[in-house]
C-alpha cells in the first residue's frame, strides 16, 4: 500500500488513464511502492513532476500489418512499438511475436525495460514492440512476408540513434534477419539499427547466450555473498526458448544441474539433468515441441498441459524463463515447499505480485527480472558499440564484459537496497537504482 501522497496521485492517474491495462498496472504496482523511500528523500522528483513524465510513454505507435499466407489469402495483424523513455539513449528493447500481444503487455515490457537498461550502465533508453502474429506453424515464407510488412511501417520510427529493436518471444535470428533485410531495402545498410542479428550480418558473438548466461552470473554473484556457489545445486527452469536454453547451459558449466524445462504444452523433468545438445536440436534446429525430448531421453518424464511450477520435487533454485505471470501465489508456495532458496527471473515479470510477496515473506532470495535478465540487452548495447566501431569482438571479450556487467548490477541492487534501509530486498534495490539514473538524466535535460 502506498503511503506517500504524491505517489498515490500518480497511481490514481495511471489507473484512470489505463483502466484496462492489467499487465501495465501490475508493473506499476511493483514499481511505485518500492521507490517510495527514495521519493520521500528526494523532493526534486515531485518538484519536477518526474513521475508524471516518466509514467507516460513518450510515444505509442500502433499500426496494421497485412501479409499474405501461403494460400495467397491476406491476413492482418496489429503491430506496436512503445518508445517509453529516451533519457539515457535511443529507445532499446525487443520485439515480441505472440498471439497474446496487446498494448498492455507492450507497455509493461517497455516500462520495465527503461529501468533494466538504466541498470546496465550503458547509454540506452527503453522501448518494446511486437505483434499479435503467431509464428507457430508458419512457413519460412510466411514469417518473411510478415516481417517485411511489419518493417515497412516500423522503419519510419527506428534507426541506430533513434530506436534499436531486437528479439524477444518468437523473434530470434531468422526474424531479425528478415527485418534487417527489409530495413536495408527501404532505408540503408545500417547495422546498428537492430541487434540480435545473426553473426553473418554483424551480430555480436555471445548475444544468443547473453540473457541466460547473464541470469546464471547474477545468481552466482548472489551466492558468492553467502560464501556459496552454483556448484552442486539443483535448478528448476521453465521455458525452452532462448533464455531458458542458455540459462541451463551456463548453470551446467558452473557445476549445477538443471532438471526441468517446458513449453506451452507441458514440461520435462529429467533427474539426470537436461541434455542441452538434445534440447537445442529439438528447439533451435527442428523448431519442435518439448514432448519430443521425453521420447528420445529415457530418464525424462513429460507432463502434458502442466506448468513446471506444479512439480513437487526438491530443488535449490527456480529460474522462470518462459513468460509473464507464470508463477502465482499457489505455485510460489509449491516452489518454497520444494526447498528453493533462490528465485531469479529470466522471463519478464514471471511472478505475480502475490507470488513475489510469498517469496519475500518466506525468506526466499528473490531476483527481479529487470536486474537478473539484463544481460541480453546489455550485450545488445555491446553489439551497437561493435557496429559503430565497425569491428567485431571475440566471444571471450563480450562474455567477459557481460560477466562484469552482471556483477555490477547485482552489487548496485544489493547496495542500493541497503542504503535505503531495505537490505536484502533486490526489488527495492533494482527499482531505486534504475529509476534514480533515469530521473537524474531527465532533470539534466530539462525534463524532456
Ligand atoms: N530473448 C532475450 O534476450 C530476452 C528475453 N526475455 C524474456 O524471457 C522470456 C522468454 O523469452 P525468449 O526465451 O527470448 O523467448 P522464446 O520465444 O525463445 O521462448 C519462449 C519460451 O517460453 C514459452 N512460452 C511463451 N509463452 C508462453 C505461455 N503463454 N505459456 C507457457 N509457455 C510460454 C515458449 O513455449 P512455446 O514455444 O510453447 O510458446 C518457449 O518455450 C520472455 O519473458 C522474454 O520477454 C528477457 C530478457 C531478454
Ligand atoms: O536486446 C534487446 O534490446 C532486448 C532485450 C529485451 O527485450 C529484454 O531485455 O526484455
Amino acid at each position: 500500500m502506498l503511503k506517500n501522497e504524491y505517489l498515490k496521485t500518480i497511481r490514481e492517474r495511471i489507473q484512470r488513464e489505463n483502466p484496462y491495462q492489467a499487465e501495465y498496472l501490475q508493473a506499476v504496482d511493483e514499481f511505485l511502492p518500492s521507490i517510495e523511500v527514495y521519493v520521500e528523500q528526494n523532493p526534486q522528483i515531485e518538484e519536477n513532476s518526474i513521475l508524471e513524465l516518466l509514467m507516460q510513454a513518450e510515444r505509442v505507435i500502433k499500426f496494421r500489418v497485412p501479409w499474405q499466407d501461403d494460400q495467397g489469402k491476406w491476413q492482418v495483424n496489429r503491430g506496436y512499438r512503445i518508445q517509453f523513455n529516451s533519457a539515457l539513449g535511443p529507445y532499446k528493447g525487443g520485439l515480441r511475436l505472440h498471439p497474446t500481444v496487446n498494448e498492455s503487455i507492450m507497455k509493461f515490457l517497455g516500462f520495465e525495460q527503461v529501468f533494466k537498461n538504466s541498470l546496465t550502465g550503458l547509454p540506452i533508453g527503453g522501448g518494446k514492440g511486437g505483434s499479435n502474429f503467431d509464428p507457430k506453424g508458419k512457413s519460412d515464407g510466411e514469417i518473411m512476408r510478415f516481417c517485411q510488412s511489419f518493417m515497412l511501417e516500423l522503419q519510419n520510427y527506428i534507426g541506430p540513434d533513434t530506436d534499436v529493436p531486437a528479439g524477444d518471444i518468437g523473434v530470434g535470428g531468422r526474424e531479425i534477419g528478415y527485418l534487417f533485410g527489409q530495413y536495408k531495402r527501404i532505408q540503408q545498410y545500417s547495422s546498428g539499427t537492430l541487434t540480435g542479428k545473426p553473426l553473418g550480418i554483424w551480430g555480436s558473438l555471445a548475444r544468443t547466450e547473453a540473457t541466460g548466461y547473464g541470469l546464471a552470473y547474477f545468481v552466482q554473484n548472489l551466492l558468492k555473498d553467502y560464501q556459496d556457489s552454483l556448484a552442486g545445486k539443483k535448478v528448476a527452469v521453465s521455458g525452452s526458448g532462448n533464455v531458458a536454453t542458455y540459462a541451463i547451459e551456463k548453470v551446467h558449466q558452473l557445476g549445477a544441474v538443471a532438471v526441468t524445462c517446458s513449453d506451452s504444452n507441458g514440461f520435462i523433468y529429467d533427474e539426470q539433468g537436461i541434455d542441452v545438445a538434445l534440447l537445442k536440436e529439438i528447439k533451435e534446429v527442428k523448431r519442435g515441441r518439448i514432448s519430443e525430448y521425453a521420447e528420445r531421453k529415457p530418464s525424462a518424464k513429460y507432463f502434458s498441459n502442466e506448468s513446471v511450477w506444479t512439480l513437487k520435487e526438491s530443488y535449490d533454485i527456480a529460474l522462470p524463463c518462459a513468460t509473464q505471470n507464470e508463477i502465482n501465489e499457489v505455485s510460489a508456495k509449491i516452489i518454497i515447499e520444494n526447498g528453493a532458496k533462490i528465485v531469479a527471473e529470466g522471463a519478464n515479470m514471471p511472478s505475480t505480485l502475490k507470488a513475489v510477496k510469498v517469496f519475500q515473506e518466506n525468506g526466499v532470495l528473490f531476483c527481479p527480472a529487470k536486474a537478473a535478465n539484463a544481460g541480453g540487452v546489455a550485450v545488445s548495447a555491446l553489439e551497437m558499440a561493435q557496429n559503430s566501431q565497425r569491428l567485431p569482438w571475440t566471444f571471450e571479450k563480450v562474455d567477459g564484459k557481460l560477466e562484469k556487467i552482471m556483477e555490477d548490477i547485482y552489487v548496485t541492487c544489493r547496495d542500493t537496497a541497503k542504503t535505503y534501509g531495505h537490505a536484502g530486498n533486490l526489488v527495492i534495490g533494482a527499482n531505486i537504482a534504475g529509476f534514480a539514473r533515469v530521473a537524474d538524466a531527465m532533470i539534466i535535460q530539462g525534463l524532456v
